[in-house]
């Protein structure tokens, strides 16, 4: 796993149970779905799982314009081979032999050599690519069809593990639902994680003080909350990361009366909050943030 990410995961207790439960589901050949609105950490608890299961982790992307050829790989050209042989002076023999050379896609390698696979966002992709999975998930076997390759078939080696990430927003009119596939894996819901569990996170993120990561937390909380009664979207904790970033380079006061800070804040988060919204008018979105701003940090004047 990478040095950075391993450095970066906060294990708090729901990243815990989480990962027991994921490790004994796949263990068992199950492979496990983590689904949920974005920011809740699906990518993180994924690369936190593969850790555990100590086996070399490839990541997939998914994406529109992925196909077979990206999972399974491709004979991409040919290799020269040129043999020489004048053993008798007088005599040269010349041997040309070309040969296609096979580059391994990334689920071929992965279960071929059984390792983890993180598939993230793989509702992006198009159904009919997914559709190489049913059979590796199923009968173990990774069917080569269209690939040129000499074998037919490649077995599933018994360490192989997928985990596979999406977010239920963007199911809505992208590809059909990817039932078959779904009713394969054990999807799991993540949510928005405890204020506490975001505060260790922010903390250990941007390096500000408890006190200051408590206060930024609770006030994207408090939007978030109102977005979530009416709305689908809703500020994440990558906002209160940017928030505490900015806030410490620039050298603000985390004050309600610094006038920065508030712009800082209005800025990130208008776009996300209103988002969650039913209504247009964003003036309204506007002095709800500000209303919520002076509730965090009415009157403080906080040292870094
Ligand atoms: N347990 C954790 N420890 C440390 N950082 C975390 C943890 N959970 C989430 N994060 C951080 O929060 C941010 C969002 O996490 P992550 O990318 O895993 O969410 P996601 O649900 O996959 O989001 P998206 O759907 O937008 O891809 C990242 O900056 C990530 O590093």
């Amino acid at each position: 796993m990478n040095k950075q990410l391993e450095k970066e995961i906060v294990a708090h207790s729901k990243v815990e149970a989480l990962t027991s439960r994921t490790l004994e589901y796949l263990k068992n050949g199950f492979p496990v779905h983590f689904t949920g609105p974005t920011g809740v950490g699906k990518t993180s608890n994924a690369f936190y799982v593969a850790k555990c299961l100590e086996r070399p982790v490839v990541v997939l992307q998914g994406h529109e314009e992925m196909t077979n050829a990206d999972l399974l790989g491709d004979f991409n050209g040919y290799t020269k081979k040129l043999l020489v042989d004048n053993y008798i002076r007088s005599v040269v023999k010349k041997e040309e032999t070309m040969k296609e050379s096979f580059q391994e896609g990334v689920l071929f390698e992965a279960v071929k050599n059984g390792y983890t696979l993180i598939y993230d966002e793989f509702t992006r992709s198009k159904p009919e690519t997914n559709n190489l999975f049913l059979s590796v998930i199923e009968e173990r076997i990774l069917p080569l069809y269209g690939s040129k390759h000499e074998e037919k078939w490649v077995k599933v080696h018994e360490d192989f593990s997928i985990i596979f990430t999406s977010n239920p927003a963007e199911y809505a009119g992208v590809h059909k639902t990817q039932d078959a596939l779904m009713d394969r894996m054990i999807t799991l819901e993540l949510d928005y994680m405890e204020k506490n569990a975001e505060t260790a996170i922010l903390t250990q993120k941007t390096d500000i003080s408890d006190e200051d990561a408590e206060k930024i937390i609770h006030f994207v909380a408090a939007l978030r909350d109102k977005c979530l009664s009416k709305g689908k979207q809703a500020p994440g904790i990558r906002a209160a990361i940017m928030i505490a970033t900015l806030y410490k380079q620039k050298d603000m006061t985390l004050s309600a009366e610094d006038e920065e800070f508030k712009q800082l804040c209005i800025d990130i988060l208008l776009h996300p909050v209103h988002k969650g919204m039913e209504y247009k008018d964003k003036s309204r979105t506007l002095s709800l943030i500000t209303q919520e701003h002076k509730k965090a940090f009415g009157g403080n004047t906080s040292g870094k």
